[in-house]
């Protein structure tokens, strides 16, 4: 078995394939969470797979990762993006190295969504390739990025 992987959404993105569709889309967050767990199988990756709307919960999770020799994060921070000074030191705290992933593009919607409390530490940030963008920070998680 290969890398050792966490994907982790925020808040809001239980919503996905409900919520706001012009943006997001149609496809559920289990469809993409289902397809992530197919591809890792293919990529040779375990692939543990976490959502909440709670910012605490999210640390504690991250914390988690450390104990489990998680290789790479992949997150969607949702609005705590704009937000969480405590989830980006989170992932600075546990040195796991982490993608950013948007579903929307974020520097094309309201100015407030431009700023990221992650992209300065992220190894990669990926947005605006709709739910595609799982199944491409997945594959770049998977077989590209440099882990320590
Ligand atoms: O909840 C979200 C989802 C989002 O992270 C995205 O996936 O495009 C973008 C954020 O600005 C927003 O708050």
């Amino acid at each position: 078995m290969g890398r050792k992987i966490l994907l982790i959404n925020g808040p809001n993105l239980n919503l996905l394939g409900t919520r706001e569709p012009h943006i997001y889309g149609n496809t559920t967050l289990q469809d993409v969470v289902d397809a992530a767990q197919k591809q890792a199988v293919d990529l040779d990756v375990s692939l543990d797979a976490f959502q909440s709307n709670w910012e605490g919960a999210i640390i504690d999770r991250i914390q988690q990762a450390r104990t489990e020799g998680v290789d790479a994060i992949i997150i969607n921070p949702g609005a705590f993006t704009h937000t969480s000074v405590a989830i980006r030191d989170a992932l600075l705290g546990v040195a796991i190295p982490f993608v950013e992933l948007h579903v929307s593009n974020v520097h094309a919607r309201e100015t407030f969504r431009h700023h990221s409390y992650f992209q300065d530490k992220a190894v990669a940030v990926v947005c605006g390739m709709g739910v595609y963008g799982y199944t491409a920070a997945l594959e770049f998680a998977a077989k590209y990025m440099k882990i320590s």
